[in-house]
């Protein structure tokens, strides 16, 4: 796993986005699409909202996904899987890197297609706990067709990035304004947040 956690942190280094494919492996990506296809299917996921948790809107012109917060206390063997990914992930950076991370949360989330989430930044106004943002792809045969990129806006000049199955995308929560642009085809992923507090 260090060669695909050090391709992430070298591409964050030097392009500000980290950026890398097989971040999961076929098989838990497999797991993990199945548990969050389920779970949907079970009416469990909700209308995401936008803003901290004492201020939260569902305002549907700026987003319009739906997620499921996941808890090592559910005791589910998939979500348990990435969480252990995630733990030595978090560690490998913390040594390498010194970057203090305490925590983090993470959500299952599906764009139906139509759906989007405008321009915006992660960390919230009032609380600057979340320091890096990370998003992992769940859509095996994704095709440019299909639309749906992670726009990353930079100083100078636009990134789109394809959501592919296994891929992971990581990047500092206060600097980088990025959209969602509309999806063609319903669009799974694992969006999460490093923290810091
Ligand atoms: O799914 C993505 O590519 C990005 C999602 C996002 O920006 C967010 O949930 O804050
Ligand atoms: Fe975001």
């Amino acid at each position: 796993m260090q060669n695909i956690f050090n391709t992430l942190i070298d591409s964050f280094i030097d392009n500000k986005v980290g950026i890398t494919e097989n971040f999961l492996s076929v098989a838990l990506s497999a797991r993990l699409k199945e548990n969050l296809q389920e779970l949907y299917q079970d009416k469990q996921l909700q209308s995401a909202g936008t803003g901290n948790e004492t201020l939260v809107s569902h305002d549907k012109s700026v987003r319009s996904d739906m997620i499921y917060w996941l808890d090592r206390k559910h005791n589910n063997v998939h979500e348990n899987s990435f969480f252990d990914l995630m733990d030595s992930f978090v560690s490998y950076l913390n040594s390498t890197c010194y970057t203090g991370i305490t925590g983090y949360e993470f959500h299952y989330t599906r764009y139906e297609e139509g759906s989007f989430y405008k321009k915006h930044l992660d960390q919230f106004k009032n609380n600057d706990s979340r320091q890096y943002s990370m998003i992992i792809y769940l859509n095996a045969g994704w095709q440019a067709i299909d639309g749906g990129e992670l726009c990353i806006h930079h100083a100078d000049h636009l990134q789109n990035i394809s959501p592919d199955n296994g891929k992971s995308v990581f990047f500092k929560s206060s600097e980088l304004v990025h959209e969602v642009l509309v999806t063609n085809k319903p669009r799974l992923s694992i969006t999460g947040w490093l923290k810091i507090n």
